[in-house]
């Protein structure tokens, strides 16, 4: 049985839709990504989840409850990750992981917590005193404190490096093992493609699709690609002939190397040897292989920030506006989505 479930919500500021529409639903035990480029309306959506906003229209319910009514029940069965900027700077982590135990009606033993996180060596640290990926952890230990069944995590590896990005994928996975359902909030193709069982794609404000990461690569035109070095230089007809063979989406003739790349589908593939043999061009270093997550994603979505556009990009550096104790929602988005 899905454990949260979001139907039709929607929300709107100054008259426009920021949330139009999404519905989704998360079952129990599985890590669902919410993958979307900037300003696209993830926070807002999750922020309904968590109940710290209330959408306009639609319903969402979490183990059945709703959570702006049931805001007490639904805040102990869901961990939500903090922002950098609500936690202070001389808090020690051992003081933090204290001050959040305490808030819970039934907290899991921090210290063993802390040490499967890997920060035992780090209680008597302040909390500005962290690297990046520390800091990351510390707030994963903070959502799981209060032995939630969900935790939402929102942009958690955005500004750490390559490494503190992999650790933190991996205690992901340990969390989703453990029993505990992830909602995991991401600009990273890679990260989505890496660790959600399902991914929604939101584009402004829409989910525009649902699938495994698998499922969506499928979808996307020309989830083949396929390349190699012909024997000589196909002729202009030849090119012709090779962008109409079934399932070919693009033909990118031979580059500087000599390499031809078809965008295409699997049953490309025969019909393609069929008309190399017939033309008398042999296929020399031919590949077939999987387009990436990160070009479905263009397909999907007309743009693309890759992990690299998005590396520098500080969530927490946004200021706050009227709504969402984050402050996560600033004009910096609406600049983002223009200069886009
Ligand atoms: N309280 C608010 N007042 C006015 N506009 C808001 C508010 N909250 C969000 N918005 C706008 O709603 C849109 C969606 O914001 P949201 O933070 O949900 O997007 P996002 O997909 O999480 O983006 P990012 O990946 O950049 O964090 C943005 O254009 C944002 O400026």
């Amino acid at each position: 049985m899905a454990i949260i479930e979001v139907n039709g919500v929607r929300k709107t500021y100054a008259g426009r839709d920021v949330v139009d529409g999404v519905s989704f639903s998360v079952e129990r035990g599985e890590i669902f990504g919410i993958l979307g480029p900037n300003g696209a309306g993830k926070t807002t959506t999750v922020e309904c989840v968590e109940g710290l906003r209330v959408p306009d229209a639609g319903t969402v319910r979490v183990a059945g409850l709703d959570p702006v009514a049931d805001h007490d029940r639904v805040t102990r069965l869901l961990g939500a990750q903090l922002q950098e900027s609500e936690l202070q700077a001389r808090l020690t982590v051992r003081e933090a992981l204290e001050l959040y135990a305490a808030l819970y009606p039934a907290p899991v033993d921090w210290r063993p917590l802390a040490d499967r996180l890997g920060l035992t060596d780090r209680l008597s640290t302040r909390f500005a005193k962290l690297s990046g990926g520390q800091k990351q952890r510390l707030f994963i230990a903070l959502a799981l404190i209060g032995d939630p069944e969900i935790v939402v995590l929102d942009e958690l590896t955005t500004g750490l490096d390559p490494r503190a990005r992999r650790d933190t994928w991996k205690l992901i996975e340990e969390i989703r093992d453990s029993g505990v359902t992830v909602l995991l909030v991401t600009h990273f193709m890679e990260e989505a493609q890496r660790l959600c069982d399902r991914i929604a794609v939101i584009d402004r404000g829409r989910v525009v699709a649902l699938d495994t990461p698998s499922g969506l690569i499928r979808r996307s035109t020309g989830s083949t690609v396929l390349s190699f070095v012909p024997s000589r230089p196909p002729t202009a007809p030849e090119l012709d002939r090779l962008a109409a063979l079934p399932g070919v989406a693009t033909v990118t003739p031979p580059d500087a190397a000599g390499v031809l790349v078809l965008h295409a589908t699997d049953d490309t593939v025969t019909p393609l040897i069929s008309l190399l043999a017939e033309v008398g061009v042999t296929a020399q270093r031919l590949r077939i292989t999987e387009t990436s997550l990160d070009e479905a994603f263009l397909d999907l979505t007309g743009e693309g920030p890759t992990g690299e556009d998005l590396a520098g990009h500080d969530p927490t550096g946004h200021g706050p506006t009227g709504e969402g104790p984050t402050g996560h929602a600033t004009a910096a988005h609406d600049l983002t989505r223009q200069d886009a």
